[in-house]
């Protein structure tokens, strides 16, 4: 028994296209994708925007991180697709005065911009004999930065971890006249939520994998890159938790690196978590000197890979023989969530570029003969905003009242195991399913240091190689030809500017315990709590004094 739209008897969840909203969380790729997009190319234009700093005022380095030429030319090699994606960006109007702003005026064409992408992307074509272009590197000293978001390694790291994350603007995004609340509600939260985070960490043995394992694929990382003679050193940089990201930039410094290449380790790309990162190393690289000067290019999102898409659908055809009934089983996707409003309001291409990636790992299936009907949900949401829809956990009871019985998860948007996988996907809603009434319950492996993960990722290093720096030319031609940067600025005004508002309210008030009470409730409370919390700042007195956790200011 499989599940799928065409066959509608079976699960009557609605009907689900990969390019429609996704308000069902069953679906199946749509035949015209799956038969337009099931080869791929070598030689696509890139979604990278190569940059150096020089000759500009600052940087620049953010715009790198989202790039409207990923949908319709997909990263570097890989999978190419027929038909366009409905783009988020296509919702941005305004050019706002922005840091990035400057390169606004250095808007092309897109076909000036594929004629020079392609002879450009020539360059970085290994050799017949996988032996990378040499002038590439020269006398560079080549350095690759992988950014992670890091995790409490001790138990009592858990609530200082939990500060610093919801200190990050982009995780709590207030409203700027409220910016000076932050870092109070950042403590207010983590000692809230530090108790339940505790005991997840306890039960994956007192701390996050997430350091060693992102250790490890940066050793593997760098092995495969010297395999293929691109001698490169590879650092960690964390967005919350030691290694920081600033100590990497630090050694960064100190070994002298010439050209830098700046990879998220985060397949799709969200404003909460690669874009963060951006964030952070752009105001970094605006104060330094040397960073300045440093070259350096950004893979802001790497899903549409051919490696990486192989080596996901390699896991999942290996644990579908684990069932009993392989062609049964419904693939689970289980992607880490974000606030709708990121998606809505702010623009994050997150949502488009999980649901493409889930439409890609389904077709490489395919043409595998595995046609198992799949679902695509989003889980670990935090706090009283609405997140992302179809939530994991309401969706594996929906699938177990619908009859499912046998399901496998597959955790989509991070490589490493962490606490969601190993805790949340692999305890909660393993019990979860058990008790809806599913049967049989299976879990994909995150992909760590799988080896053809690893060396596609060492490709996109230096397929990336001939962007690092191409910005440095003054010669306006190839600025101009490089960057698809109109989309970029649109997409960070408008996200830049969503920064200034909270997200609108609900506008049908309904009675009851319905949805838009429990919004309202949360933001009640959120209201509550941040009033609270100006007493504590105003007053130097309150509750959190009373109870130790908030130092006197006086
Ligand atoms: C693509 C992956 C991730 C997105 C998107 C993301 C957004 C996001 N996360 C929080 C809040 C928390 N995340 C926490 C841990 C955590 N988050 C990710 C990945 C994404 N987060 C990972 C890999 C981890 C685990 C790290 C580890 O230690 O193993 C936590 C802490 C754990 C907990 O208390 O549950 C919080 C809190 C928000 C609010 C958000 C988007 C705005
Ligand atoms: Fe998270």
């Amino acid at each position: 028994m499989a599940f799928s739209v065409k066959d509608k008897s079976s699960v009557a969840l609605g009907s689900h296209a990969y390019h429609k909203p996704m308000n069902s969380p069953i679906y199946t790729p749509s035949s015209s994708a799956s038969s337009s997009s099931s080869s791929y190319m070598l030689r696509p234009p890139p979604p990278c925007l190569a940059h150096a700093s020089r000759n500009l005022k600052c940087p620049l380095l953010l715009p790198q991180a989202i790039c409207t030429s990923q949908k319709k030319y997909p990263c570097f090699g890989a999978h190419v697709k027929a038909s366009f994606n409905t783009n988020t960006l296509k919702n941005y109007t305004s050019a706002r005065c922005s840091p990035w702003s400057s390169e606004a005026q250095f808007l092309v064409s897109n076909k000036a911009l594929k004629r020079q992408l392609f002879s450009v992307g020539s360059l970085a074509t290994p050799t017949a004999e996988g032996v990378p272009d040499t002038t590439l590197i020269g006398d560079d000293k080549i350095g690759v930065l992988l950014l992670n978001l890091g995790g409490p390694e001790t138990l009592e790291d858990v609530q200082p971890f939990l500060f610093n994350l919801f200190a990050d603007p982009d995780i709590i995004r207030l409203p700027r006249i409220f910016s000076f609340l932050q870092k109070p509600l950042a403590q207010f939260v983590s000692v809230a939520r530090a108790p339940k985070s505790k005991e997840g960490y306890a039960s994956i043995g007192g701390g996050s994998p997430l350091r060693r394992m992102t250790d490890a694929q940066a050793e593997e990382l760098k092995k495969s890159l010297w395999e293929k003679n691109v001698p490169a050193k590879v650092y960690v940089g964390m967005r919350y938790w030691h290694p920081f990201t600033e100590e990497a930039i630090e050694q960064i410094k100190r070994d002298g690196i010439t050209k830098l290449v700046i990879l998220p380790l985060y397949p799709q790309f969200s404003i909460s978590t690669s874009g963060s990162s951006l964030r952070l190393l752009e105001s970094i690289f605006r104060e330094d000197q040397y960073l300045i000067n440093m070259q350096h290019t950004v893979i802001p999102s790497w899903y549409q890979r051919e490696g990486y898409i192989k080596a996901m659908a390699n896991l999942i055809e290996k644990e579908l023989k684990s069932f009993d009934c392989p062609e049964e089983v419904m693939i689970f996707f289980s992607a880490h969530g974000v606030p709708l409003a990121y998606v809505e309001e702010a623009g994050d291409p997150y949502k488009a570029e999980m649901e493409e990636c889930v439409d890609l790992i389904m077709e490489e299936l395919e043409t595998r003969k595995l046609t198992n009907a799949c679902t695509l949900a989003y889980q670990s949401r935090v706090g009283p905003v609405e997140w992302l829809r179809p939530y994991t956990d309401e969706t594996i009871v929906e699938l177990g009242k619908k009859g499912v019985k046998s399901l496998l998860a597959v955790p989509i948007s991070f490589v490493s195991e962490h606490i969601e996988t190993l805790e949340e996907i692999d305890v909660e809603y393993k019990e979860l399913a058990l008790e809806s009434g599913i049967e049989n319950w299976g879990r994909v492996p995150a992909l760590g240091c799988e080896p053809t993960f690893i060396s596609d990722l060492a490709d996109a290093v230096i397929e990336s190689l001939p962007y690092v720096g191409a910005m440095a030319a003054s010669d306006l031609e190839a600025r101009q030809s490089l960057v698809p940067l109109g989309s970029v600025e649109e997409l960070l005004a408008a996200y830049d500017s969503q920064r200034t508002e909270l997200p609108p309210p609900v506008i049908v008030w309904e009675w009851g315990w319905t949805k838009s009470a429990e919004t309202w409730n949360g933001r009640v409370a959120m209201l509550a709590v941040l009033l609270l919390l100006c007493y504590e700042v105003i007053a130097d007195k309150g509750l959190l004094h009373q109870l130790g956790l908030w130092p006197s200011l006086r």
